[in-house]
This record gives structure tokens, C-alpha cells and sequence, in this order.
């Protein structure tokens, strides 16, 4: 498979760092930043160009890894020079009818929502294709996103604004949790590497529970809960503060943005 990646920045580096290990696939990546060019070059021995190849083949698998913002300019480049080849897009917020028109009209496209867990491998990607997408155009873009982690397929293109709310954007909002962990550690007297230590560790073992355990995460919760002790009081705090609401409308609001930002591509 010959993979060419438009835009090598966070994701694209991300999913090259696992699929430059996969035998018979040839990746080559388009990025305007020497410097990012030179990185890629060195570190996975990928070919990388300046500017978009003057022809493009039926047998190409194009990864469309460049901010919305700059995707039009991009597809509006690759239209006359496409011949045919299979789009996979990892954009937010741009929907296929609307990549479709930027890119002449082609119906070859994929659309894929990674998250940049995957530059350690652990990524999770939910997958998109319309119906007259042929199982040889699925497969590719599912080999792709699997060299970096697990793959699930939604069955409705807005499928994939549900999946950017959960875990396309999701690793921030843990970050956003690890950060406010990592604070308290502080405050209450943690030199800086000890207080990050005891946040991440907390999480790793969390996480590792709820899987090894298979309980529910409510279950798992109560066990830490002792009638009367610390952690009650932690959660009653929580609750005052109806933090899980407020996660979950910060989640909403991420995907509200998708669909905004799809609205106003749609337009453009
Ligand atoms: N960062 C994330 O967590 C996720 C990002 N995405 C999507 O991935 C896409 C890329 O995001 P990031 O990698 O975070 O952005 P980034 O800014 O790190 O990478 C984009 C790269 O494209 C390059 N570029 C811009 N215009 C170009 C052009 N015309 N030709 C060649 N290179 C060009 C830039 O120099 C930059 O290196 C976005 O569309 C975003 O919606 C999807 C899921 C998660
Ligand atoms: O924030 C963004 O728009 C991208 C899409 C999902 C994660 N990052």
C-alpha cells in the first residue's frame, strides 16, 4: 500500500510512528515545515516532500492530516491530480459531501476520527464510509488506523462527531483531569515530579482495575467509599459542584462545535 500523508503534524506523526513498522506499506507525507520534514525523514525513514506529486494513482491511499481550515485549499490542489486515488480524512468538522466537492467530485472517501493516544500506540479511531465505498477502500484506511491502536466503525457520518466527543477530543479532558491532580499534589507539598508520579500512577492503576475487574466504574467507586471517610466527602463535593454535568456538557459542547464547524465547511 502506498500511503501519502497531506499535513505531518501531531496525528499524522502519531499514526507514521505505527505504521512505518507495517511490511509493504510505502508512506511518503507532504508538509510545508522543513523542520517537520526533516524529523519525519530521519525518525521513520518516510519520504518527504515539499508540495503535492504532479499525478497521483488509483492505487494511492491519501491521508488528508492538514487542519480543517487549510483542507479546502489542499482538495481544491489535489482535484486534478487525484486520478482515482482513495481519501482518508482525519479532519474534524469537514463531512464527505463537502471533501467530496473541494476534491472534484470523487466518492472515494473515508472519513476516520483518530485520537493522539495513538502516538503510543493506544489510539482509538471510529471509521465512516458510505455505502458505495468499496470493502477494499474500508479495509485500507481500517489497516491504517489499526497499525496505531483499535478501530470501530459507525454506521451514520454523524457517527463521527459522537466519536469526537468521546475519544477524539477525549484524551484532553483527561488531561484537563491529570492537571487539576497534579495541582492538588502541589498544594499540599509535592516537590512537581513526585505530585505527577502520584496523579499518573492513580490513573494507570484506575484504569487497570476497570478493565482487569470488568466492574462498572459507579460500582468501583463505592468501593473506594468508606461510610464516613475521605473519599465521600470528596465525591459530595463533586456532586455539589456537579462536576460529571459539567463534563458532560463540555463533551456536548465538543460536539456541537463538529457540527458547527461542519455547517459553516458545508458553506465554503
Ligand atoms: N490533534 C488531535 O488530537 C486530533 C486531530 N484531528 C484532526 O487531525 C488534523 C490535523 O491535526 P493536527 O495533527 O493536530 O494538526 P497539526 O497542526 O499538528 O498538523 C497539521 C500540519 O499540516 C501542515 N500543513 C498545513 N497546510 C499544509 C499544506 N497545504 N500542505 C502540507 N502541509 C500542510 C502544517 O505545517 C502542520 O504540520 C485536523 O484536521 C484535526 O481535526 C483528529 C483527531 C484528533
Ligand atoms: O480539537 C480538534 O478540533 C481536534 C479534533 C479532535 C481532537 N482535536
Amino acid at each position: 500500500m502506498n500511503v501519502l500523508f497531506i499535513g505531518g503534524g501531531n496525528m499524522a506523526t502519531a499514526i507514521i510512528g505505527g505504521l512505518y513498522r507495517q511490511p509493504g506499506t510505502t508512506i511518503s507525507v507532504v508538509e510545508h515545515s522543513e523542520e517537520k520534514r526533516d524529523a519525519l525523514a530521519a525518525k521513520y525513514g518516510v519520504t518527504a516532500l515539499s508540495a503535492l506529486p504532479a499525478a497521483l494513482s488509483a492505487d494511492d491511499v491519501i491521508v488528508l492530516a492538514v487542519k480543517p481550515q487549510n483542507l479546502k485549499a489542499v482538495c481544491t490542489e489535489l482535484a486534478p491530480r487525484l486520478n482515482g486515488a482513495l481519501l482518508v480524512s482525519i479532519a474534524a468538522g469537514v463531512d464527505i459531501a463537502t471533501l467530496s466537492r473541494w476534491s472534484g467530485g470523487t466518492t472515494r472517501i473515508v472519513r476516520v476520527m483518530p485520537n493522539t493516544p495513538a502516538l503510543v500506540g493506544k489510539g482509538v479511531s471510529g471509521l465512516y464510509a458510505a455505502a458505495d465505498v468499496a470493502v477494499a477502500d474500508r479495509n485500507a484506511a481500517e489497516a491504517i488506523m489499526m497499525a496505531v491502536g483499535r478501530v470501530l466503525w459507525v454506521g451514520t457520518e454523524s457517527g463521527i462527531d459522537d466519536v469526537i466527543a468521546v475519544s477524539g477530543s477525549g484524551p484532553a479532558y483527561v488531561f484537563h483531569f491529570v492537571e487539576a491532580l497534579e495541582a492538588v499534589g502541589r498544594d499540599v507539598g509535592f516537590d512537581a515530579e513526585t505530585a505527577r508520579q502520584l496523579a499518573l500512577e492513580t490513573f494507570e492503576g484506575a484504569i487497570a482495575l476497570l478493565r482487569d475487574s470488568g466492574e462498572p466504574a459507579g460500582e468501583l467507586k463505592r468501593k473506594v467509599m468508606s461510610k464516613g471517610g475521605t473519599t465521600e466527602r470528596a465525591i459530595a463535593s463533586f456532586e455539589d459542584d456537579r462536576v460529571k454535568e459539567a463534563i458532560v456538557r463540555g463533551a456536548l459542547a465538543c460536539r456541537a462545535r463538529a457540527v458547527e464547524m461542519s455547517a459553516d465547511f458545508s458553506r465554503s
